[in-house]
């Protein structure tokens, strides 16, 4: 890496950000799917349940469902070779973080590791080299006083500050803003990654904004607690990134959404810290000022603490499994479960094309009995039950409770599977599909490296339009696809992800071969724009937990009218008037160069 200005930096922590994780990809270093000796893909490292197991299926499939040669690769650039852009110069912030002692940095690689999510985008421009804009200077707080000592700082100085938590965004909501002249602190919450103090009592537990998700819960778990929220991301994303995208979490029918589970925040912003007088389950004082918070983006404010509800650690865990005809029978499934309000804490539901995935991706069997097992369930499945191969979809669900609510509930959905022909699919199934979910997030990667782009975004919507919504929106990707010269079949497939009583959660998997195409970042755009038209065109919504960022900016006034907007932008200009928290999420701020209101 390669950046021609002088480092000034202070106090720089030892970051798990800066030590362990990739710089222009997912998750840790040491892991990642890779093509070992025999040609077969295989997982690295010793961290998950597929470290250093061979998918003796998996290269076949991705072959031949996206037409691929493994053996054309489209290598990223190299760290070494990354140009860094000189900061924008203030000396008098850095005269000022040094005064108040506090830890900051303008080095190369720790403003190019805070410069993104985890976007398309973010990857092709880290893999090619074009990361527009990077924030200016890094700076660590380690308390709330010194957030807003920052604050202050950034206002007297003329500066912006963008937030950020674990760097999981996957909305552009990081990225610097290009037409942004002042110099940009990137806020780091590393730093504020405590728990402060869990009542028992009161089953809440109060933390500091920037703990990392499987932290916290590693360090309530030892307490005998759980806090239940548990996205995707948690590995790596944190309790103030969960309540500023409004996340949603794997097990939400227990436990609840972020919004559910929060009781209490404390939140900074240049008007100075908002928070309530007391911390109780409800409070009726006029319209609830979380919700202003909940989903903010980081364009007020930062969250700091958050106080949220803890349970204790369930008596049973169990996971099992479904396969269905058709997704037709396991949306109605879905939909009954949701009526009778029977949902266990998980509930996923995969389309055809994700089992087909899930089946490929199954490590190779070290004993015979496993694989003669999944040959003669096959048979069951196809030649007894009379499933079609190409329309057989799954379920996996995990139980949470004491053994007699687990075994209930175990036997009610299993008993009502039955009404829509769907077949028990075993603990060993469910388990397998829910925690593989922590290593798929690491195949986009592999398909980067041999010319694929791809990614996944969600949506909610009404239980009478998920089955439509899921068929045209997948019909779509697949015809915009070949309308934008894409030359090879696509993965355009879903998965039903959370269930409520009036709708449910589907999240988009698409993914294209773009060897040969001189514009794939843009053709890519198009699809998932087309595809997101559609989305709301069908009756579903702009995200149901990603969030807004920069990349759905555009749909927010059709999602909220112009009122709506208007209300927003009153708030950020009442708690924000000058801007400083200038990532440009959500909405465009008339007077900010980049408004186009
Ligand atoms: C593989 C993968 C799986 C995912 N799975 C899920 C999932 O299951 N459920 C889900 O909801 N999301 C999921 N996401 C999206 C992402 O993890 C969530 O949006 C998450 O809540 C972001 O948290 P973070 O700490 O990483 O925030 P960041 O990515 O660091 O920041 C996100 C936004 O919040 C702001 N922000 C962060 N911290 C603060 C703070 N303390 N104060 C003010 N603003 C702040 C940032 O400025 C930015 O605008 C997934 C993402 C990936 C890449």
């Amino acid at each position: 890496m390669s950046a021609s200005y002088q480092t000034i930096e202070h106090d720089v922590p030892q970051s798990y950000r800066d030590q362990i994780l990739k710089w222009n990809g997912w998750g840790y270093t040491d892991s990642q799917f890779a093509i070992n000796k025999d040609g077969h893909v295989t997982f690295t490292g010793d961290k998950y349940d597929i470290s250093g197991k061979v998918m003796p299926h998996f290269r076949p499939w991705f072959e031949n469902y996206l037409g691929i040669d493994l053996n054309y690769v489209s290598p990223a650039q190299k760290l070494s070779d990354v140009v860094i852009d000189a900061p924008v110069e203030n000396e008098d912030l850095i005269e000022f973080l040094q005064e108040n002692n506090i830890s900051f940095s303008n080095a190369a690689k720790i403003r190019l590791m805070r410069a993104h999510g985890h976007t398309v985008h973010d990857m092709v421009n880290l893999r090619e080299g074009k990361i527009p804009r990077l924030p200016d200077v890094v700076v660590w707080p380690k308390t709330e006083q010194e957030i807003v000592k920052i604050i202050e700082g950034a206002m007297s100085h003329n500066c912006a500050i963008i937030p950020i938590g674990g760097g999981t965004s996957v909305t552009n909501a990081l990225d610097t803003p290009v037409t942004e002249k002042r110099a940009v602190i990137s806020m780091d919450m590393a730093l504020l990654d405590k728990i402060l103090w869990i009542d028992r009592e009161n089953l809440t537990c109060r933390a500091q904004a920037g703990i990392v998700g499987q932290s916290l819960e590693r360090q309530l778990n030892k307490k005998g607690f759980t806090c239940g929220h548990e996205p995707d991301s948690i590995e790596f994303s944190t309790l103030g990134g969960w309540v500023s995208t409004r996340a949603s979490g794997m097990k939400k029918n227990k436990y609840g959404n972020i919004e559910d589970l929060v009781v209490h925040i404390n939140f900074v912003c240049p008007k100075g810290i908002i928070q309530k007088q007391c911390q109780v389950p409800r409070i009726s004082s006029g319209p609830d000022i979380h919700q202003v918070i909940l989903g903010s983006e980081g364009t007020f404010g930062v969250v700091s603490e958050v106080t949220i509800k803890i349970f204790p650690l369930p008596e049973v865990k169990r996971y099992g499994s479904f396969v269905f005809p058709n997704f037709e029978n396991g949306v109605n499934f879905f939909r009954e479960v949701a009526s009778r309000r029977i949902q266990p804490a998980s509930l996923r539901l995969m389309d055809n094309d994700q089992f087909v995935m899930g089946q490929a991706l199954k490590v190779a069997s070290d004993s015979w009995w496993a694989s003669l097992k999944s040959s003669v369930s096959k048979m069951y499945i196809t030649s007894w039950k009379g499933f079609k191969v190409d329309e057989i979809c799954a379920a996996t669900c995990v139980y949470e409770g004491s053994r007699d609510e687990v075994d209930q509930q175990e036997d009610r959905l299993n008993k009502l599977a039955e009404v829509f022909q769907g077949v028990i699919g075993g603990e060993e199934n469910g388990q397998y599909g829910y925690r593989l979910t922590f290593a798929i997030a690491y195949l986009r990667d592999l398909g980067m490296n041999h010319g694929v782009l791809g990614e996944s975004f969600e949506t909610s919507v009404p239980w009478d339009k998920v089955l439509s919504l899921c068929r045209n929106v997948k019909e779509l990707m697949r015809r915009e696809a070949k309308a934008q010269g894409v030359k090879h079949p696509v993965l355009a497939s879903c998965r039903v992800t959370q269930v409520y009583d009036a709708g449910a959660c589907v999240y988009f998997y698409f993914g294209f071969n773009a060897r040969g195409l001189s514009n794939g970042l843009q053709v890519y755009d198009r699809i998932e724009t087309a595809a997101r038209d559609e989305i709301i065109a069908c009756g579903g919504s702009i995200s149901h937990h990603h969030g807004v960022g920069k990349i759905r900016k555009q749909w927010m006034l059709t999602t909220n009218g112009a009122v709506g907007i208007a209300l927003l932008k009153a708030i950020k200009s009442e708690l924000d008037p000058a801007n400083i928290f200038a990532n440009a999420n959500l909405i465009d701020i008339i007077g900010s160069p980049h408004s186009k209101l």
